[in-house]
């Protein structure tokens, strides 16, 4: 039987957004077809800025019917994992660099209910989550230095995505590997290459915010036929 096409997820980091209309901005991306929404979570210590709290996400949570991931880019995440879960994240990622206990922090992430990821920072390596990957549904590679939107992508990051990619390749559930920053029209290919199929996409996309789907469209289709060229981008039919 031919093997299917892995179909590649666009994944909008809502950084660019226009914050005074949340709301609006996280509908325009649902109309024009994305397939979670996530929120970029910054505490100001583990990196340097500071974004918004679980609040702001329950307040749009009503009105968008897409799956929101929540991106937590902070130091010791575990005393408010409930926050983002009870705002309507059912994905919650967590940096490996800002938890003491990761198998602990993960394992509570699930407790609450919700999947749990793990990214890495530009400077982590891979094996950071071999130990854990009993408990993982996401691998998030960070190809930016994490703490702000628009900065260039680090093709440098694509021997981890494809260390990454031969780690869960074997695992006896479905782990995806998601990549985050600087991707767009001349970067998805090649992370798409090297194994990643989620694609978190910021300005890049928003820089398109007067045709939202076309440009969607446009990014999926570089990424399948990127992943239809590479063996990870197949699937049993
Ligand atoms: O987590 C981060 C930055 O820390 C990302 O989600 C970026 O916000 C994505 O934005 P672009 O790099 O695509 O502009
Ligand atoms: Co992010």
């Amino acid at each position: 039987m031919q093997p299917t096409v892995v179909r590649p997820r666009i994944v909008p980091s809502v950084l660019p957004a226009d914050f005074s209309r949340l709301g609006e901005e996280c509908r325009s991306l649902e109309h024009a077809g994305v397939d979670r929404i996530q929120w970029d979570i910054m505490d100001g210590s583990f990196v340097p800025n500071m974004t918004m709290g679980p609040d702001v996400i329950a307040s749009v949570r009503p009105q968008v019917g897409l799956e929101f991931e929540a991106h937590l880019m902070v130091q010791d995440p575990d005393r408010m994992l409930s926050h983002w879960v009870s705002a309507g994240c059912s994905l919650v990622i967590v940096h490996a660099e800002a938890c003491t206990h990761l198998h602990r922090t993960l394992a509570a992430v699930h407790e609450l209910g919700a999947r749990a990821g793990v990214a890495l920072n530009p400077a982590t390596p891979a094996s950071a989550v071999a130990h854990v990957l009993d408990l993982v549904d996401l691998v998030l590679v960070m190809t930016v230095n994490p703490g702000f939107g628009g900065q260039d992508y680090l093709a440098s990051m694509e021997r981890k995505i494809a260390e990454v990619r031969s780690l869960i390749q074997d695992q006896p559930h479905e782990i995806e590997l998601e990549v985050d920053g600087g991707i767009g029209r001349n970067t998805i290919n090649g992370s798409a290459r090297a194994g990643a199929t989620t694609f978190c996409v910021g300005s890049a996309l928003f820089r398109h915010r007067d045709r939202l789907a076309d440009e969607v469209a446009h990014l999926r289709g570089l990424a399948e036929s990127a992943l239809s060229d590479s063996a990870h981008g197949k699937e049993a039919a």
